[in-house]
C-alpha cells in the first residue's frame, strides 16, 4: 500500500535516520513520481553515500560511474568515502570529450530521448576494470540500460550497480543496491 504524508502532496522518505517529503509531480498524463532531487541537499547525499558505501563494502570496485546530472554529488561523495575515483557520463558532446561513446536513454522525468556520452578519457580510465553504477532513482531502467551499454563498448566490467531507490516495480530491481523504494503514483483522468 502507498503511503503519502497525509493533507499534501508529498511522500515521506528516510534515507539512514535523514527525513525528506519529497514532491509530487505528474510526469505523464495518468502518473505522478515523487521527486528525490539531491541536487543542494548536502546531509540527504552524504547519509545516501554514507550507507551505499557501507553496503558495498564486500564489492570489489576500481571506479565508480553515474550518469549526469543529478547523481553526480552521489557518485562525488561516493568516492569520498570509498576512496575510488568518479567518472560522469554526460548529455551533452564537448569537443574535449574526443573520440567519445554514446548511446540514447528515455527516463521516466524527461519523456524524450537523451544521449549519454562517454569522455575518451574516461572510457581510457575504465577499459578493463571493474565499475559500480551509481545512480540516485533507479525507474524504469532506461538510464542503467545506457550504462550498461556504454561499459560493454568500453570492455568495463560491472561490478555492482546501487542506487539510493529503486522505483516502480521493486521486484525488476533485485539485483540494485538502493536504500529505499519508491512507489509510483497513477492518477485518474
Ligand atoms: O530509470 P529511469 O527511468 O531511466 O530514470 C532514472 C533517471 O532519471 C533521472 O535522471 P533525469 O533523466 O531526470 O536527468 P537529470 O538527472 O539530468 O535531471 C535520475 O537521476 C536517473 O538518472
Ligand atoms: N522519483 C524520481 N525522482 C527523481 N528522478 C527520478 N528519475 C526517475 N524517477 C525519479
Amino acid at each position: 500500500m502507498t503511503h503519502t504524508d497525509s493533507h499534501s502532496s508529498t511522500y515521506p522518505l528516510n534515507i539512514n535516520g535523514v527525513q525528506r517529503h519529497l514532491p509530487l509531480f505528474k510526469v505523464q498524463s495518468d502518473l505522478a513520481i515523487a521527486v528525490l532531487n539531491i541536487l543542494g541537499d548536502t546531509e540527504l547525499t552524504e547519509a545516501a553515500a554514507h550507507a551505499l558505501n557501507g553496503r558495498m563494502a564486500g564489492i570489489s570496485y576500481d571506479v565508480i560511474v553515474t550518469a549526469e546530472a543529478k547523481s553526480i554529488p552521489l557518485a562525488y561523495a561516493l568516492s569520498v568515502h570509498s576512496g575510488r575515483p568518479y567518472i560522469v557520463l554526460r548529455k551533452n558532446y564537448k569537443s574535449y570529450m574526443g573520440e567519445a561513446l554514446s548511446t540514447e536513454t528515455l527516463s521516466i522525468t524527461t519523456g524524450k530521448p537523451q544521449t549519454l556520452y562517454l569522455d575518451a578519457k574516461d572510457r581510457a580510465a575504465i577499459g578493463g576494470r571493474r565499475v559500480a553504477l551509481v545512480d540516485d532513482v533507479v525507474s524504469t531502467g532506461s538510464t542503467l540500460a545506457a550504462m550498461r551499454a556504454l561499459m560493454v563498448q568500453a570492455e568495463a566490467e560491472i561490478a555492482a550497480v546501487a542506487a539510493i531507490c529503486t522505483e516502480g516495480d521493486m521486484a525488476q530491481w533485485s539485483e540494485v543496491i538502493a536504500l529505499a523504494h519508491l512507489p509510483l503514483f497513477p492518477l485518474s483522468a
